[in-house]
């Protein structure tokens, strides 16, 4: 059995599939329209980065402090903000998304979960919905679902080896409660396949294997030149 993990497995697969900057060598509607990425590396401690803006995401929607509190939350609010607005550069060029051993590869927007299994027959990420993501009486908040079930069919097809894909259409199925602040995992995979459309399958469960939600999404392959 392999002891590549599936941060590995999504790394190596990228690398595989690398193409150069102009695209030479490429096939070309491997990507549609899109430019080509090459991936950007976080540093040692983008994580951590990550993780405590996270935390502070968390204590947004969770605290309520004193006004003159809130105040001092303004100011070094506003002292990070000037810190980093140097720093902003375009799309393609953050490490913000591109790096698959972090929860939701680094981005804050994505949903702080690992990649635990990235192959041809699917993908498996294990994580939890936090406070972040509550919708009401201890529930993740409905819109959060479609969000772990999007991104983790974009993943499904770039791991099944397809070419770049759009969502068409996705399907959400509530079947339980989701928990925020428990640990779940998800599980997705291309059902079949019809020319440029993958329709794709997921599970979201419990670890007592309970179905919480599972999703029915239609991928479409990218013609060249499509946004
Ligand atoms: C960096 C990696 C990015 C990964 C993306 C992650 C996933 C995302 O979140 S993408 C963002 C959300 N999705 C979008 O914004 C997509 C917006 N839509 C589009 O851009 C276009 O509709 C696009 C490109 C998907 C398809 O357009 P187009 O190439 O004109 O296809 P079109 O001819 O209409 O349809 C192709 C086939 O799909 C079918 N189809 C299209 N949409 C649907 C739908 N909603 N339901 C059922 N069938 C559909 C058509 O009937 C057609 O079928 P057939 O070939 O059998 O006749």
């Amino acid at each position: 059995m392999s002891e590549q993990t599936g941060a590995d497995a999504a790394r190596n697969v990228s690398a595989d599939r690398e193409i150069s900057a102009d695209g030479a060598g490429d096939d070309y509607e491997h990507h549609g329209g899109f430019p080509v990425y090459e991936p950007v590396k976080a540093g040692p401690n983008y994580g951590t980065f990550v993780e405590t803006f996270r935390r502070l995401q968390d204590l947004m929607v969770s605290t309520h402090a004193p006004d003159d509190v809130i105040d001092r939350a303004i100011e070094q609010t506003e002292a990070l903000v000037e810190l980093l607005a140097p720093y902003e550069v375009p799309e393609g060029r953050s490490p913000a998304g591109f790096n698959v051993e972090l929860p939701g590869r680094g981005s804050a927007l994505l949903l702080p979960w690992k990649i635990e299994k990235f192959g041809e027959d699917g993908v498996r990420e294990r994580g939890m919905f936090r406070r972040y993501h509550l919708g009401g009486n201890g529930a993740a908040h409905g819109g959060t679902l479609p969000l772990l079930f999007d991104d983790l069919f974009g993943m499904v097809i770039h791991a099944n080896g397809r070419p770049i894909a759009r969502t068409g259409y996705l399907h959400v199925n509530y079947r339980k409660i989701t928990p925020i602040e428990t640990e779940l995992v998800v599980d997705g995979w291309v059902d079949r396949v019809e020319g440029r459309k993958a329709y794709c399958k997921a599970e979201l469960r419990d670890l007592d294997g309970n179905l919480l939600a599972d999703s029915e999404a239609l991928m479409i392959q990218l013609l060249p030149g499509q946004q």
